[in-house]
Protein backbone atom coordinates (compact mmCIF):
# COMPACT_ATOMS: atom_id res chain seq x y z
CA UNK A 1 0.00 0.00 0.00
CA UNK A 2 1.54 3.77 -0.94
CA UNK A 3 0.25 6.66 1.08
CA UNK A 4 0.96 9.90 0.10
CA UNK A 5 2.11 12.53 2.82
CA UNK A 6 2.52 15.91 1.89
CA UNK A 7 4.87 15.33 -1.40
CA UNK A 8 6.76 12.31 0.04
CA UNK A 9 5.67 8.68 -0.88
CA UNK A 10 5.35 6.79 2.28
CA UNK A 11 5.56 2.98 1.51
CA UNK A 12 3.84 1.02 4.58
CA UNK A 13 5.54 -2.57 4.54
CA UNK A 14 3.05 -5.61 4.25
CA UNK A 15 2.17 -7.01 7.42
CA UNK A 16 3.83 -10.72 7.82
CA UNK A 17 1.60 -13.28 8.06
CA UNK A 18 2.13 -16.04 10.79
CA UNK A 19 0.16 -18.89 11.07
CA UNK A 20 -0.64 -20.15 14.53
CA UNK A 21 -1.91 -23.91 14.84
CA UNK A 22 -3.68 -25.55 18.36
CA UNK A 23 -3.31 -29.29 18.06
CA UNK A 24 -5.36 -30.64 20.57
CA UNK A 25 -8.50 -32.74 20.65
CA UNK A 26 -10.30 -31.21 23.40
CA UNK A 27 -10.15 -27.64 22.56
CA UNK A 28 -11.07 -28.86 19.08
CA UNK A 29 -14.34 -30.42 20.55
CA UNK A 30 -14.77 -27.53 22.53
CA UNK A 31 -14.35 -29.57 25.96
CA UNK A 32 -12.05 -27.00 26.71
CA UNK A 33 -10.94 -23.28 25.83
CA UNK A 34 -7.98 -22.73 23.39
CA UNK A 35 -5.24 -21.14 25.75
CA UNK A 36 -2.25 -22.08 23.37
CA UNK A 37 -2.72 -20.18 20.02
CA UNK A 38 -3.80 -16.62 22.58
CA UNK A 39 -0.48 -17.52 24.56
CA UNK A 40 1.60 -17.78 20.98
CA UNK A 41 -0.16 -14.62 19.93
CA UNK A 42 0.75 -12.77 23.23
CA UNK A 43 3.86 -13.81 22.71
CA UNK A 44 4.56 -12.18 19.37
CA UNK A 45 2.88 -9.14 20.22
CA UNK A 46 5.35 -8.94 22.94
CA UNK A 47 8.56 -9.74 20.75
CA UNK A 48 7.70 -8.36 16.86
CA UNK A 49 8.34 -4.60 16.52
CA UNK A 50 7.57 -5.10 12.86
CA UNK A 51 3.79 -5.28 11.41
CA UNK A 52 2.39 -8.83 11.65
CA UNK A 53 -1.03 -10.16 11.41
CA UNK A 54 -1.73 -14.07 13.23
CA UNK A 55 -3.64 -16.42 11.22
CA UNK A 56 -4.67 -18.93 13.69
CA UNK A 57 -6.03 -22.53 12.88
CA UNK A 58 -7.54 -25.02 16.03
CA UNK A 59 -6.92 -29.20 14.46
CA UNK A 60 -7.47 -32.24 16.36
CA UNK A 61 -4.64 -34.47 16.99
CA UNK A 62 -5.26 -36.45 13.43
CA UNK A 63 -1.98 -36.27 10.89
CA UNK A 64 -3.76 -35.50 8.02
CA UNK A 65 -5.98 -32.36 9.40
CA UNK A 66 -2.75 -31.05 10.91
CA UNK A 67 -0.50 -31.49 7.54
CA UNK A 68 -3.27 -29.74 5.62
CA UNK A 69 -3.58 -26.91 8.05
CA UNK A 70 0.70 -26.27 7.54
CA UNK A 71 0.19 -27.04 4.10
CA UNK A 72 -2.57 -24.25 3.94
CA UNK A 73 -0.91 -21.46 5.70
CA UNK A 74 2.07 -21.77 3.72
CA UNK A 75 0.23 -21.42 0.30
CA UNK A 76 -1.38 -18.58 2.08
CA UNK A 77 2.56 -17.19 2.66
CA UNK A 78 2.85 -17.26 6.39
CA UNK A 79 6.01 -17.06 6.44
CA UNK A 80 6.41 -18.46 10.00
CA UNK A 81 3.96 -21.13 11.35
CA UNK A 82 4.31 -22.02 15.01
CA UNK A 83 2.14 -24.80 16.43
CA UNK A 84 1.02 -25.82 20.17
CA UNK A 85 0.17 -29.53 21.24
CA UNK A 86 1.04 -33.20 20.00
CA UNK A 87 4.49 -33.53 20.22
CA UNK A 88 4.82 -35.95 23.26
CA UNK A 89 4.36 -39.96 23.00
CA UNK A 90 1.09 -40.13 23.61
CA UNK A 91 -0.37 -42.82 20.69
CA UNK A 92 -2.69 -39.40 19.12
CA UNK A 93 0.49 -37.23 19.29
CA UNK A 94 1.60 -36.62 15.78
CA UNK A 95 2.32 -32.78 15.08
CA UNK A 96 6.30 -33.74 14.61
CA UNK A 97 4.96 -36.48 11.75
CA UNK A 98 2.77 -34.01 10.24
CA UNK A 99 5.82 -31.38 10.18
CA UNK A 100 7.79 -34.00 8.86
CA UNK A 101 5.18 -34.64 5.94
CA UNK A 102 4.70 -31.50 4.59
CA UNK A 103 8.65 -29.77 5.32
CA UNK A 104 11.14 -30.03 2.28
CA UNK A 105 13.76 -29.97 4.94
CA UNK A 106 14.31 -30.19 8.63
CA UNK A 107 15.65 -27.86 11.07
CA UNK A 108 16.59 -30.24 14.11
CA UNK A 109 18.50 -27.36 15.84
CA UNK A 110 15.22 -25.80 16.67
CA UNK A 111 14.21 -28.60 18.41
CA UNK A 112 17.54 -29.68 20.26
CA UNK A 113 17.62 -26.36 21.95
CA UNK A 114 13.65 -26.01 23.30
CA UNK A 115 14.30 -29.34 24.96
CA UNK A 116 17.81 -28.33 26.44
CA UNK A 117 16.23 -24.61 27.82
CA UNK A 118 13.28 -26.65 28.59
CA UNK A 119 14.98 -29.09 31.60
CA UNK A 120 15.61 -26.23 33.23
CA UNK A 121 11.91 -26.14 33.85
CA UNK A 122 10.55 -29.75 33.84
CA UNK A 123 12.65 -32.92 33.83
CA UNK A 124 9.80 -34.28 30.94
CA UNK A 125 11.03 -32.21 28.64
CA UNK A 126 12.60 -34.91 26.94
CA UNK A 127 9.18 -36.35 26.37
CA UNK A 128 8.52 -33.89 23.61
CA UNK A 129 9.35 -34.70 20.26
CA UNK A 130 9.52 -31.24 19.17
CA UNK A 131 10.89 -30.21 15.73
CA UNK A 132 11.02 -27.85 12.91
CA UNK A 133 11.50 -27.75 9.56
CA UNK A 134 10.78 -25.78 6.20
CA UNK A 135 8.01 -26.04 3.68
CA UNK A 136 8.08 -23.87 0.62
CA UNK A 137 9.30 -20.57 2.50
CA UNK A 138 7.68 -20.82 5.72
CA UNK A 139 9.83 -21.97 8.56
CA UNK A 140 6.88 -24.12 10.77
CA UNK A 141 8.59 -24.45 14.46
CA UNK A 142 6.75 -27.10 17.02
CA UNK A 143 5.64 -26.13 21.04
CA UNK A 144 4.03 -28.50 23.10
CA UNK A 145 1.05 -28.17 24.16
CA UNK A 146 1.12 -26.70 27.50
CA UNK A 147 0.34 -23.10 27.39
CA UNK A 148 2.80 -22.54 29.51
CA UNK A 149 5.72 -24.18 28.00
CA UNK A 150 5.24 -21.20 24.69
CA UNK A 151 7.31 -18.47 26.45
CA UNK A 152 10.07 -21.07 27.84
CA UNK A 153 10.44 -22.28 24.59
CA UNK A 154 10.11 -19.51 22.28
CA UNK A 155 12.31 -17.35 24.27
CA UNK A 156 15.15 -20.07 23.35
CA UNK A 157 15.13 -20.09 19.31
CA UNK A 158 13.37 -16.77 18.72
CA UNK A 159 16.93 -14.85 18.26
CA UNK A 160 17.73 -17.08 15.42
CA UNK A 161 13.72 -16.93 13.64
CA UNK A 162 14.38 -13.46 12.20
CA UNK A 163 17.72 -14.32 10.10
CA UNK A 164 16.05 -17.96 9.27
CA UNK A 165 13.07 -15.92 7.60
CA UNK A 166 15.77 -13.43 6.03
CA UNK A 167 17.48 -16.78 4.40
CA UNK A 168 13.73 -17.87 3.26
CA UNK A 169 13.27 -14.34 1.69
CA UNK A 170 10.66 -13.38 3.79
CA UNK A 171 9.44 -10.08 5.43
CA UNK A 172 12.02 -8.41 7.68
CA UNK A 173 10.85 -9.37 11.06
CA UNK A 174 12.32 -6.96 14.04
CA UNK A 175 11.98 -7.47 17.44
CA UNK A 176 11.99 -5.26 20.51
CA UNK A 177 15.77 -5.42 21.53
CA UNK A 178 14.56 -5.14 25.30
CA UNK A 179 12.39 -8.75 24.91
CA UNK A 180 14.63 -10.62 22.34
CA UNK A 181 18.14 -9.65 20.75
CA UNK A 182 17.21 -10.80 17.06
CA UNK A 183 20.98 -12.28 16.07
CA UNK A 184 21.80 -11.79 12.24
CA UNK A 185 25.18 -12.41 11.09
CA UNK A 186 25.21 -11.18 8.05
CA UNK A 187 23.18 -7.73 8.75
CA UNK A 188 22.03 -5.82 5.92
CA UNK A 189 20.63 -2.35 7.31
CA UNK A 190 17.07 -2.48 7.97
CA UNK A 191 15.45 -0.87 4.38
CA UNK A 192 14.57 3.10 4.84
CA UNK A 193 11.21 3.23 5.13
CA UNK A 194 10.87 6.68 3.12
N1 LIG B 1 -4.72 -25.61 23.55
C1 LIG B 1 -4.69 -25.80 24.88
N2 LIG B 1 -5.31 -24.92 25.70
C2 LIG B 1 -5.26 -25.11 27.04
N3 LIG B 1 -4.59 -26.11 27.64
C3 LIG B 1 -3.97 -27.00 26.86
C4 LIG B 1 -3.99 -26.89 25.44
N4 LIG B 1 -3.31 -27.91 24.91
C5 LIG B 1 -2.87 -28.61 25.94
N5 LIG B 1 -3.25 -28.08 27.13
C6 LIG B 1 -2.94 -28.58 28.45
O1 LIG B 1 -1.65 -29.19 28.40
C7 LIG B 1 -1.75 -30.59 28.64
C8 LIG B 1 -0.76 -31.35 27.77
O2 LIG B 1 -1.02 -31.10 26.39
P1 LIG B 1 -1.20 -32.26 25.29
O3 LIG B 1 -0.90 -31.66 23.96
O4 LIG B 1 -0.43 -33.47 25.72
O5 LIG B 1 -2.74 -32.50 25.35
P2 LIG B 1 -3.55 -33.83 25.51
O6 LIG B 1 -3.46 -34.28 26.95
O7 LIG B 1 -3.11 -34.78 24.43
O8 LIG B 1 -5.03 -33.35 25.27
P3 LIG B 1 -5.73 -32.57 24.06
O9 LIG B 1 -5.12 -33.01 22.76
O10 LIG B 1 -7.15 -32.99 24.16
O11 LIG B 1 -5.53 -31.10 24.34
C9 LIG B 1 -3.22 -30.93 28.39
O12 LIG B 1 -3.62 -32.09 29.08
C10 LIG B 1 -3.93 -29.66 28.86
O13 LIG B 1 -4.03 -29.63 30.26
N1 LIG C 1 9.27 -25.87 28.20
C1 LIG C 1 8.49 -26.92 28.44
N2 LIG C 1 8.65 -28.01 27.71
C2 LIG C 1 7.86 -29.09 27.93
C3 LIG C 1 6.86 -29.07 28.93
C4 LIG C 1 6.73 -27.88 29.70
O1 LIG C 1 5.89 -27.75 30.60
N3 LIG C 1 7.56 -26.82 29.43
N4 LIG C 1 6.09 -30.17 29.11
C5 LIG C 1 6.67 -31.46 28.73
C6 LIG C 1 5.71 -32.56 28.76
S1 LIG C 1 5.05 -32.92 30.29
C7 LIG C 1 5.37 -33.30 27.66
S2 LIG C 1 4.42 -34.71 27.78
C8 LIG C 1 5.95 -32.98 26.34
C9 LIG C 1 4.99 -33.16 25.17
O2 LIG C 1 3.89 -32.27 25.29
P1 LIG C 1 2.73 -32.19 24.20
O3 LIG C 1 2.30 -33.60 23.87
O4 LIG C 1 1.67 -31.39 24.90
O5 LIG C 1 3.23 -31.51 22.98
O6 LIG C 1 6.47 -31.65 26.33
C10 LIG C 1 7.37 -31.43 27.39
N5 LIG C 1 8.05 -30.18 27.17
Amino acid sequence: MVQRKGKEKMTQPTPASIGIVTVSDRASRGEYQDRGGPAIEAYLQEVLQSPWRAVPRLVPDDIDAIADALQELSELGCCLIITTGGTGPALRDVTPEATERVCDKMMPGFGEQMRQVSLQFVPTAILSRQTAGICGSSLIVNLPGQPKAIAECLDAVFPAIPYCIDLLEGPRLETDPARCQAFRPKSKPAPDPQ
